[in-house]
């Protein structure tokens, strides 16, 4: 049977990126979304602002919603320290399972712990099945239905302190509007955008980062 979109771009990682080496892994997704098949990873140019908003949080626990093929996992995890853990949530098996191989590839299995499953319901185990207290950072790119509920999930679950960041993917194209319309008029976040491009395309779409107030 004809391969999938993921194993073709797994593929392509095996083919051009070098095991241990996470920039040769981002550079052969790049190349393969733009010259052989476009693919919903972040991409390079809002990849570059999530670089610049890991890399000034430092954060210890990260949780990414929606992993998908591992890109942004790859992206994130190469800038955390090795002490630091990213827990991603993924309930599409196949996509799973090519992204723990991505993420294997890139050398970056020791920081990032891939679970199968549904974000409700992974999200309020968070602290007795993984030890977590709260997250420093999370980045959100999964449904974009599931936005809001999981934040206010987050919040009941008390996986946010004062000062973590959200970072939403998408938020102009495909779009998340009551996500939008919370975060930016919740007392409880201080919400900015970064103006950016869909990945790939001349289209406009953008970040939102959001900080919990507490
Ligand atoms: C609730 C939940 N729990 C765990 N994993 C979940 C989940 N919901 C989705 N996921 C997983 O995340 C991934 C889903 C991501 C959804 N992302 C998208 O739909 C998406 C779509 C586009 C896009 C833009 C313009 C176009 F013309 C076409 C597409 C661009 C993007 O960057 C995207 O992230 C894969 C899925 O299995
Ligand atoms: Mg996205």
């Amino acid at each position: 049977t004809r391969s999938t979109r993921p194993q073709r771009l797994l593929k392509a990682v095996r083919k051009h990126a070098a095991r241990g080496d996470p920039q040769s892994v981002i550079s052969a997704i790049d190349h393969f979304c733009r010259h052989s098949e476009w693919a919903m990873n972040i991409g390079d140019e809002k990849g570059s602002i999530l670089d610049s908003v890991v890399s000034e949080l430092n954060p210890e626990k990260v949780l990414e919603l929606g992993t998908y093929c591992g890109y942004s996992t790859v992206r994130i995890a190469r800038l955390l320290p090795p002490g630091a853990r990213l827990i991603t949530l993924e309930f599409n098996a196949g996509y799973a399972a090519i992204a723990r191989q991505v993420i294997a590839w890139a050398g970056l299995e020791d920081r990032v712990q891939l679970v199968e499953g549904a974000s409700e319901d992974w999200i309020p185990r968070m602290k007795e099945h993984f030890g977590i207290e709260t997250f420093d950072f999370v980045f959100l790119d999964h449904w974009k239905d599931r936005y809001l509920p999981d934040t206010k999930l987050m919040e009941d679950c008390g996986l946010l302190r004062k000062g973590t960041v959200l970072l939403a993917d998408n938020v102009i194209c495909p779009g998340v509007p009551d996500y939008l319309q919370y975060v930016r008029n919740s007392l409880s976040y201080k919400s900015c955008y970064f103006k950016s491009h869909l990945e790939y395309t001349k289209a406009e779409d953008g970040l939102e980062k959001s900080v919990f107030l507490g």
